[in-house]
């Protein structure tokens, strides 16, 4: 029995309508009322303490999200001034993979302090930890206490190089499938952003994304996707961009409550669904923009048997899971080579973000990804998401294919 303190919940549990008992209906005794009567209670109850528990939650992980992103449109528009700096190392995009990572650690665990803190997450501190390193951390602590500072919503002091290596290596959790664990992407798509600065009309597809999931007892509840690259408006069809477009978009999504996108600078969020097209020749794709990440030959052959008609669109990160989930698109493949093994954080969030817009997320053989399994998902042959009328079809190309060419992968 939850014994719920949330006053909120009793009102619409005495409001419960009696169970009309007509006369062809066998009488049942005052106890048995009452115990279905409770477990209708308790059902109500655990179903609403359940969406409502994790609200608290989704707050955090949103503000965690998007500092973050602003973390890492400071580096990239520093990416696209300084060339030199750009070509000679990858040092900026290191700054904003452990930035992103320590900046969302810490947001978390202000938010939510009474809650005990499980991180799973890309970096760790340990290259950062060398002599080689100390010129880097030093840019990462700057970087995070400026972007704390210009938030004005913590009155912290200032964090020390000593904080970042704690904040980054916060996130060294397995996982599992028991109790909560957040699991984090600290840029998706590190690619999108590293060469966004080598095309002024963002034809790469440099998409990126600071990715949030929440795992309670193995299922995720919750995810954040800040893209920050991404149009608001839908990138579908090969739509080329004017770099006039209104960029930066937040999708989130919590268990049962659906899934809502807001532009990063905080419009009103709007409820975003899948494409309910069922008629696969109207269907486009996205994949990766990397072939190493994916096999186009094998999606290409799937598209066919599809009767896809669209040339496929190739972007970075998961990014392509939020656009998925607002419709600008049907269909997302992706067939790593054989034996890579798919990591949890470049999933979890994109996942829900997809199934809560109404959409489902599954391996080659149909079984839906278990987060539940620690760092790694283990897969049938990777992923494909796409709405409900179009995945049965979906499932038997990709059989055929496979069977095709084998090699592809
Ligand atoms: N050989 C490979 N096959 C599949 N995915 C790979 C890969 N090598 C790296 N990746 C993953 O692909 C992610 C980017 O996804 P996408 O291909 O959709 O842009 C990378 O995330 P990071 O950029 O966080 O490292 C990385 O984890
Ligand atoms: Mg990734
Ligand atoms: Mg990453
Ligand atoms: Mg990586």
């Amino acid at each position: 029995m939850v014994i719920l303190n949330c006053s909120r919940v009793v009102p619409k549990i005495t409001s419960l309508s009696r169970p009309k008992f007509t006369n062809t209906q066998p009488l049942v005794s005052p106890v048995s009322r009452r115990a279905s009567r409770a477990v209708i209670v308790a059902a109500v109850a655990v179903s609403a303490f359940s969406s409502m528990s994790y609200d608290r939650e989704l707050a955090a992980a949103k503000k965690a999200a998007s500092l973050a992103a602003r973390l890492c449109q400071k580096v990239q528009k520093a990416l696209l001034q300084s060339d030199v700096q750009a070509k000679s190392d990858k040092s900026p995009v290191t700054v904003a993979d452990y930035g992103s990572q320590a900046l969302v650690s810490f947001v978390l665990e202000r938010e939510l302090p009474s809650d005990s803190f499980s991180l799973v997450a890309e970096e760790d501190s340990g290259d950062l930890r060398k002599e080689s390193g100390q010129e880097t951390l030093q840019r990462i602590t700057k970087l995070v206490n400026d972007t704390i500072v210009n938030d004005g919503s913590f009155s912290v002091p200032t964090l020390t190089m000593e904080d970042m290596l704690r904040a980054i290596d916060s996130g060294k959790s397995d996982g599992g499938s028991h109790g909560r664990h957040w699991v984090l992407d600290p840029i998706d798509g590190t690619k999108g952003l590293y060469f966004a600065r080598w095309h002024n009309r963002f034809v790469r597809g440099d998409q990126y994304a600071i990715a949030l999931a929440l795992l309670d007892e193995g299922k995720v509840v919750l995810g954040v996707l800040a893209c920050p690259n991404l149009p608001l408006a839908s990138i579908g069809g090969n739509r080329l961009h004017s770099s006039h477009d209104e960029v930066g978009c937040l999708f989130f999504a919590k268990v049962g409550a659906g899934t809502y996108m807001q532009s990063l600078d905080g419009s009103s969020p709007i409820k975003v669904n899948v494409s309910t097209t069922d008629n696969s020749e109207e269907a486009s794709f996205f994949e990766s923009f990397e072939a190493a990440h994916s096999s186009h030959d094998l999606s290409s052959s799937i598209a066919k048997k599809l009767g896809v008609k669209a040339p496929p669109v190739r972007i970075d990160s998961q990014a392509k899971y939020g656009a998925l989930s607002r419709g600008d698109g049907a269909i997302y493949l992706r067939f790593p080579r054989k034996g890579y093994r798919e990591k949890i954080w470049d999933h979890a969030a994109g996942c829900i973000v997809v199934t809560e817009a109404g959409g489902v997320v599954a391996d080659a053989a149909g079984n839906p990804l278990d987060f539940s399994k620690g760092k790694y998902l283990d897969l049938d042959t990777g992923i494909l998401a796409t709405n409900e009328k179009l995945m049965p079809l979906l499932l038997k190309a990709v059989r055929e294919s496979l069977e095709e060419i084998p090699s592809a992968l």
